[in-house]
């Protein structure tokens, strides 16, 4: 289980997230709404390990967490993986999407050419598309490549905020399946972020609604 308990951020003197409790369930896919402004992407940044509360604590598989971003263990941090709702602010603009996919392994170590293709495969990429950067692809081939690089190190726990929303509605559903056939063959737990209530109700096995937690 991937948990925050008693977590609380500030920006300035102003509390975002106020004693708030929250689980992602292995092998399930939990949906987590609530209107703009709620503090869901300050929840998945804190979950994500990129964002250190000023209290409380976060846990993986039970393993509690002692520092954020590059303080935290390599092993906790590909743990978990996050897709971001707009790509083009989460990519390298001068890394190919080959090499965008292949960026964690890399990071890591752990080379691996040969998955590229088979990430790009399972996302809906064509191998035409690999050699190509950024501004000569469309956001959603873009964030099929994220979606890639968020898989590549097999995390235990998958994060997707707002991953679909400024997407059509059939490269959606298909990376709405990806997620799903990921959690699936691994037992991975899934958070889906979204304000649109009817994909949670479809895409999700719980939803729970930011605005039901005691602030
Ligand atoms: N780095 C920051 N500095 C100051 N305030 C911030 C910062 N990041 C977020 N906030 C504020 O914290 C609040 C929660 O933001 P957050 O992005 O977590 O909400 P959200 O529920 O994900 O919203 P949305 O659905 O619009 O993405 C907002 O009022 C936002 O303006």
């Amino acid at each position: 289980m991937l948990e925050a308990r008693d977590v609380t951020v500030r920006y300035g003197r102003r509390a975002v997230l106020d004693g708030v409790g929250f689980a992602v369930r292995p092998g399930r896919v939990t949906g987590l709404g609530g209107p703009s402004g709620c503090g869901k992407s300050t929840l998945a940044r804190v979950l994500a390990l990129m964002l250190r509360p000023a209290s409380g604590t976060v846990t993986v598989d039970g393993r509690p967490v002692r520092g954020w971003r590059q303080r935290a263990s390599r092993e906790l941090r590909t743990s978990v993986a996050l897709v971001y709702q707009q790509p083009r602010l989460a990519v390298d603009p001068r890394l190919t999407l080959a090499e965008i996919i292949a960026e964690p392994r890399a990071a890591v170590g752990r080379p691996a050419p040969e998955r590229t293709g088979a990430l790009a495969a399972e996302v809906g990429l064509t191998a035409d598309l690999l050699t190509r950067r950024p501004h000569e692809v469309s956001d959603g081939q873009l964030q099929r490549a994220c979606l890639a690089r968020a898989l590549s190190l097999e995390p235990r726990y998958l994060i997707c905020d707002e991953m679909t929303t400024m997407l059509d509605a059939s490269t959606q559903a298909h990376l709405v399946a990806v997620v799903t056939a990921y959690r699936d063959r691994t037992g991975a737990g899934v958070l889906a972020i979204s304000h649109d209530d009817v994909l949670l109700n479809r895409w999700a096995d719980s939803v729970t609604k930011f605005d039901q937690f005691s602030r």
